[in-house]
């Protein structure tokens, strides 16, 4: 090759790479640039094969597996970072029989760079790794050249870019596979933990469930989130793309129920201007807005049959067409999707597509109902709160155990939503300084308890009191709202189910200050 340019960031070189039409060409070409006209010593670069549970060299027969530490490329592409040995002791420490082929014609004297090559795109897919050798200070040189970042920057991206064209993704996506399982059992423990904090709680449903969001994010796979309402749905999706190879794409998220029928196409696709009466401008949808990153489509049972469809044919080709659109454009997105609606009666129904869902199902996860995992109550009560009073400045608060005991023993239909809303209120009908009794949480009568606490309700946290007018006043405010809320704020009713006149139970409520119609 003819070497027109020494300046590793030149146009020359660019061309160089650019012009290659496959991944096998682009590394060759990227081995000259670095040996012939840079005169590295020594260079070769490996693509992970296999199911990217090895490397291998274009121009060699052995193959080096990623989990074998006696060879300096496990280390390198485990630790995602350039690794760099003196050759001498290398050989002496990594007694790998192949990678002692492969240096063995080298200088003990030189230093050796592997560094893990990624795509330098939203899927950030590992490829392979570059290995240097040189004396210490030309590599030293050769590294410090500004131009060699620009040079690696472009080899990941044209790489990536073949091996998409020329099915290598595959490839790739085996190779994250196989980074998995190199570091399996220990690193999705550390993330399922790190978890925990976002998604609380420690009952064995929410432990199974954070396991499974960290294997959903190691794949690339569409994921569906199955919960009744508030069970935690946005935040899983949210959990999933954090920890996914897209974490540094966008994540964006539409509710598919909130948005006018006539208003989601344009939303999700763009459109060009022009494209209907009022787009004075063009405008990208979610969907290429996703490029590189996760779309997240909230309630997509909503979703009407006729984007059911163009929402397939994104799945399936990456490929879309913006309203007012001659051509279709492409995307790379993850697609995660949420429903609370039992999505096979819809299909029963004909109101949702059979093979949207099967698609969209690729990963379906389960979320539980508060009422399968009562145990992460108290710490989900003891997070509300604190939440509660670091956001109103409010000194510290706790609750008392009357009142947990009926918090874990209710019923709710609006699962963690609903605990933190009610815990939200308890906070701000609880003096500064006191801590949480029953008398503080709304909806606590017959009505809405499980038939176990029914007891519990009528326990008062006697021994909290130390002002018995005070609590007289609240136990009876506390009666009232709830009696005018099971009523529909109808003070008629609410009034006769008490056995007061109505002007009383009007006065009462002047009096207590309880703001009903
Ligand atoms: N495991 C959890 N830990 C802490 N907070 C949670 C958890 N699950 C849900 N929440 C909180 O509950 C509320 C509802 O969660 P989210 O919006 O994710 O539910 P959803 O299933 O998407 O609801 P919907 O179906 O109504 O859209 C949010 O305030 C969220 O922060």
């Amino acid at each position: 090759m003819a070497c027109r340019e020494r300046d590793l960031g030149g146009m020359a070189l660019a061309l160089t790479l650019v012009e290659s039409e496959a991944p096998p060409a682009l590394r060759r070409r990227a081995r000259e640039v670095l040996g012939h006209c840079q005169s590295t010593a020594w260079v070769d670069c490996l693509y992970l094969a296999e199911n990217g549970r090895r490397l291998a060299g274009d121009d060699s027969d052995w193959r080096l597996a990623c989990d074998d530490f006696r060879h300096p490329y496990a280390h390198a592409i485990r630790r995602g970072e350039p690794l760099r040995l003196a050759l001498g002791e290398a050989r002496s420490r990594l007694d790998h029989p192949d990678f002692q082929a492969q240096v063995a014609g080298l200088s003990h004297e030189w230093h050796l760079e592997v560094r893990p090559l990624r795509a330098a795109d939203g899927r950030r897919e590992w490829l392979g790794a570059l290995a240097l050798a040189d004396a210490p200070e030309r590599l030293e040189a050769l590294l410090a050249d500004p131009g060699f970042a620009a040079f690696e920057a472009l080899l990941c991206r044209l790489w990536a870019r073949l091996a998409r064209h020329q099915g290598e993704r595959d490839r790739q996506a085996r190779l994250r596979d196989s980074l998995t399982q190199l570091s399996d059992g220990a690193r999705r423990r550390a993330l399922a933990e790190r978890l925990g904090e976002d998604l609380l709680g420690t009952s064995a449903a929410s432990l199974a469930l954070r396991d499974q969001v960290v294997r959903a994010a190691e794949t690339s796979l569409a994921v569906l989130l199955q919960g009744e309402t508030g069970t935690g749905k946005d935040r899983v999706a949210r959990a999933i793309h954090r920890l996914s190879a897209r974490r540094d794409g966008p994540f964006l998220a539409i509710n598919c129920a909130a948005i006018p029928e006539s208003l989601l196409e344009a939303e999700l696709f763009g459109h060009t201007r022009g494209a209907f009466s009022g787009a004075d401008q063009a405008r990208e949808g979610l969907i290429g807005q996703a490029d590189g990153g996760t779309l997240f489509l909230d309630e997509i049972g909503d979703m009407p049959l006729p984007l059911q469809a163009k929402l397939l044919r994104v799945l399936e080709s990456g490929r879309y067409r913006p309203l007012g659109a001659d051509e279709e454009r492409q995307a790379d997105l993850r697609l995660i999707a949420a429903t609370h609606q039992p999505l096979r009666e819809r299909i029963r129904d004909r109101g949702f597509r059979a093979d949207l869902y099967y698609r969209l199902g690729q990963f379906p996860l389960a979320l539980p109902p508060l009422a399968a995992r009562r145990e992460d109550i108290p710490l989900l009560v003891e997070a509300f709160i604190a939440d509660f009073c670091a956001r109103e400045g409010r000194p510290e608060m706790g609750i008392t155990s009357a009142a947990l005991r009926l918090l874990r023993e209710r019923d709710y239909p609006g699962n963690v939503r609903e605990l933190k809303n009610l815990i939200d209120y308890a906070c701000a009908m609880t003096r500064p300084g006191a801590d949480i009794g029953p008398s503080a949480l709304p909806g606590v009568d017959a009505g809405t308890l499980a038939p176990a606490s029914r007891a519990a309700a009528n326990e008062l946290d006697l021994y909290a009191i130390d002002d018995l007018r005070q609590a007289m006043r609240h136990f009876e405010a506390t009666l009232i709202r709830q009696r005018l809320a099971r009523f529909d704020g109808n003070r008629a009713r609410a009034a006769e189910s008490l056995g007061l006149p109505k002007r009383t139970l009007a006065h009462k409520c002047q009096r207590l200050e309880l703001d009903t119609p």
